[in-house]
């Protein structure tokens, strides 16, 4: 490969794992990074502009999440979110990328029907917001479901363990597969592997179940709320940033306190605002 085909988003070309990072992460070099034994990142993202800030940042999976429904929209589920308002948010993400892998989800109704349904949602993903893979919660008896997208040539990612879309039957925000469940939650991944997905997302399973996963999988896995041992880590923006101001689930670890910063810049501004000292003479235009 020549040199202008690739990047060095963590600090220079001294640095090895930087120096053999591709241009563009494709699925094929997640699967590159767990034979190897190297993790990555993912984040969520919703718009074009944090999706750029991310992107330029080295975050090499961005996941236009259903949270949007959360985030975005002040929804206290994630049911509610359609494909016509997920495909706009997933399309600008889009926009702002030139190396992170895109991935979107599936919204609640738009895959469940059918494996023909999942394949003609997957397809508008694909063809009107040009995401690179789509994510799916899923498991054993859905693995019909992934493999019909997947033979459709579109790369899944399945989603286990606590699958928010189903919260009402599995009576809430709760961990799965403690003790005798932790078979279940293996039986799926392996089910949805055979299925032909590329990575696993495990959310909310004890520790030592995801290293077992991990060990049991051929793919590699992505964890949150799922301890330390997956091929690579998630987390929402807004929690990891520290804009979300509701209560947080235990497994977020805050990077900054971007709600704090934001708030104190809007006193400046609107200080200036009453005490007349924005704007300035060098914001202003003058009359020749
Ligand atoms: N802002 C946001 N962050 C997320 O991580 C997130 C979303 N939204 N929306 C979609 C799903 C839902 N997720 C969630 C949301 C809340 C908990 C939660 O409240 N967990 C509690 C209880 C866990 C237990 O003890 O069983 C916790 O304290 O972690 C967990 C996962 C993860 N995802
Ligand atoms: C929390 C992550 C994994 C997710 O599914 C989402 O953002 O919707």
């Amino acid at each position: 490969m020549s040199n202008d085909e690739h990047t060095a988003p963590y600090g220079g070309p001294q640095n090895d794992a930087a120096a053999k990072t591709p241009k563009r992460i494709r699925t094929h070099h997640l699967q590159r990074f767990k034979d190897e034994g190297q993790k990555f990142a993912m984040l969520t993202a919703y718009d074009a502009m944090m999706a750029n800030v991310f992107d330029e940042a080295g975050i090499e999976v961005l996941l236009v999440g259903d949270s949007a429904a959360n985030v975005m929209q002040g929804s206290s589920s994630t049911l509610s979110i359609t494909v016509d308002e997920l495909l706009v948010y997933a399309k600008s993400v889009v926009n702002g990328v030139h190396r992170s892998l895109v991935v979107a989800d599936l919204p609640f109704g738009s895959y469940q029907v059918s494996p023909e349904q999942a394949v003609l949602t997957a397809v508008r993903f694909m063809k009107e917001a040009g995401v690179h893979a789509v994510k799916m919660e899923a498991h054993a008896a859905t693995a019909p479901h992934v493999k019909a997208v997947v033979d459709a040539g579109i790369p899944v990612m399945a989603h286990i363990g606590f699958t928010p879309q189903s919260e009402h039957q599995l009576g809430g925000f709760r961990v799965q597969g403690r003790g005798e469940h932790a078979e279940k939650v293996i039986d799926d991944a392996l089910s949805l592997q055979s299925a032909g997905a590329f990575c696993v997302l495990v959310e909310m399973v004890p520790a030592q179940l995801t290293a077992d996963l991990d060990a049991a999988l051929r793919i590699p896995t992505i964890g949150i709320g799922a301890g330390n041992a997956s091929t690579g880590q998630v987390l929402v923006w807004q929690d990891m940033l520290g804009l979300n101001n509701g209560r947080l689930p235990r497994f977020v670890k805050q990077y900054a306190e971007l709600r704090r910063t934001i708030t104190d810049a809007a006193h400046s501004f609107r200080r200036d605002v009453v005490e007349g000292t924005f704007p300035g003479e060098e914001h202003g235009f003058s009359a020749e």
